[in-house]
Formats: C-alpha cells, structure tokens, sequence
C-alpha cells in the first residue's frame, strides 16, 4: 500500500512527496526505494524534522496509533489506512486532531465499492434484525478482522441501536465466527483474495447480501486522494470515509 501510495503522490501534479518513516530500515538513502534524491527518509520519529501537510499511514497495527499521534502533534493531517486500532484509540486521535483543529481522517476501507457497501448495510439494518458478514483476504493480511468488517459491524450496530438477538448452537469447532454487538464475523485468509466483504441480512423468508469485490489495490488510491484534498479543507478528523462521500 505504501508503494501504490508513493506512486499516486508521484502522479498528483498538486501534490509533493517529501519524506517516508519506517523504524525498521537503517538505510537512510532514498534512492535505494527508489524515491528522489531529495525524498527524506526517517527511522526515528526524533530525527523528523521536515514540514509536510499530510501524513499517509498503511503501517501495522501496532504501529499506527503512535504513528497518528506523533503526526498530529506535529501538525501534520494524518490519512490514516491501516487497520487494527480500538474504537477508545481512535476517539483519543479524533480529539486530539479537533483540540489542534487540525483536519484529518482514519478509513477502514478507502475503496468506493467497501464505502458504498457500508452505506448501504447501514441503510438495510433498519429493516433487517439480523445479519453476518464474512470477510476475504489475502494469507498476508496480519489482523482479524478486517478494519472494513468490523467498521460495518459497527454502522450495522449505530443503526439498530441495540445487540443483535443470539441464537445459542452447540457449537464445539468454534464455528461460529466472532461477535461484534451480536453481528457475527466469519474472516476467510487465503491466496488468490485481495480483499472482499459480503454483509448477509436475514429476514422471515428472505435475504439481502451486499457484497463487495477488489480485484487491484490501485482502487484504494480514489479514496486516499479525495480524502487528501477534504482533509487539506477540514479543521476536525472524521471517521469512515463514508461521512466524507
Ligand atoms: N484503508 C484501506 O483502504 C486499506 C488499508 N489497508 C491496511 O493498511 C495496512 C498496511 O497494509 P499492507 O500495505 O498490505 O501491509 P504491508 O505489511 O505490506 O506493509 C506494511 C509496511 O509498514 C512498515 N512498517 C512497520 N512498522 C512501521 C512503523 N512503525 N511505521 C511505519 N511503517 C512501518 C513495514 O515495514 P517492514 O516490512 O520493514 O516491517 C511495511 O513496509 C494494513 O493495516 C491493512 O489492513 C490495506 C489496504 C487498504
Ligand atoms: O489488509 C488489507 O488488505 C486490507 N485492509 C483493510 C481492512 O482491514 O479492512 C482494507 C481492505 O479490506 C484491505
């Protein structure tokens, strides 16, 4: 993600990229990433020195809130992809950002169709009592869930307003999947997945399914660059790419 990120900076004729960070490298010559001579590079957030306008993060997750924070008080508007922080981590980043008026944005899916496909199971939860959702990676994806699925989960959770009803199983294999508010996660890491979602709502004699596909991650790159361009014009950080478009 980093690299298609580079790639779409590098195409953006408004848009400049002046430096990466990364704590595990020790090379600090930009040309070895293949980036311009006058691309910083920095492992330690002590060294960074360099003004920028915006922060890009696919990191780990791990990484990422210490990441986010750093960026926000360097005044810097993070644009945050990465995937794994807890919803108290992210509020704390939201304050912080709003406190500085420093616009910002963290998205669990800068895809339009995940966005569109989160809208939408917002919109059905107000009709359907219940639902499942199963998420398709990739075998490198190092977190489960997906930020994606349990972003959903969470809309699908703010619309009804209360737990989704459980149905008790015998259930020894763990099957089950795992459980945000009553709403079951069921996550898939395989070869030949890039990144896919399905939200199943069930209802008396019927089902809804929305379902999402992404073939190239080059579809991430809409999203990162309109999110640029509405966080350079914002004073707070929103969460979801779905509050933006
Ligand atoms: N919001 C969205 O639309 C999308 C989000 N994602 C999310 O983005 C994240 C990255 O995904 P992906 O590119 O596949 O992961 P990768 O594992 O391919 O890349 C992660 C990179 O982060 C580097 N890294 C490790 N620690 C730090 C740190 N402290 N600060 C900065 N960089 C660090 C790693 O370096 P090293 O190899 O040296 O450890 C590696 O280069 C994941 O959380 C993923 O879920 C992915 C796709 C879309
Ligand atoms: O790791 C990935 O690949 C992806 N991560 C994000 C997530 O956790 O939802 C977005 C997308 O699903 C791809």
């Amino acid at each position: 993600m980093g690299q298609k990120a580079v790639k779409m900076v590098n195409q953006s004729q408004d848009m400049q990229l002046v430096a990466g960070f990364n704590p595990n490298i020790t090379d600090l010559n930009p040309q070895t990433y293949g980036l311009k001579e006058n691309v910083k590079i920095y492992n330690d957030f002590a060294d960074i020195k360099v003004k920028a306008d915006i922060w890009i993060d696919f990191s780990i997750p791990s990484a990422v809130f210490e990441n986010t924070k750093f960026a926000i008080q360097r005044g810097i508007r993070p644009v945050i992809g990465t995937s794994g922080m807890s919803e108290d981590q992210m509020n704390e980043l939201k304050k912080l950002a709003d406190d500085e008026k420093l616009g910002g944005i963290i998205a669990s899916n800068f895809g339009l169709s995940a966005v569109l496909m989160m809208k939408f199971a917002k919109v059905a939860a107000k009709y359907f009592a219940e639902s499942e959702i199963v998420e398709k990676h990739h075998e490198d994806k190092i977190d489960a869930p997906s930020g994606t699925a349990l972003n959903t989960a969470r809309l699908i959770y703010e619309a009804r307003g209360h737990d989704q009803k459980q149905h008790s199983s015998k259930d020894p294999l763990n099957t089950r999947g795992g459980d945000y508010h009553g709403t079951k996660i069921h996550a898939l890491r395989l070869p030949g997945f890039v990144a896919d979602e399905e939200v199943i709502f069930g209802g008396i004699g019927e089902t809804l399914t929305i379902s999402q596909s992404t073939t190239d991650r080059e579809s991430f790159m809409t999203g990162v660059k309109l999110a640029i361009h509405e966080v350079m014009k914002s004073n707070h950080l929103v969460i979801g790419l779905e509050k933006i478009i």
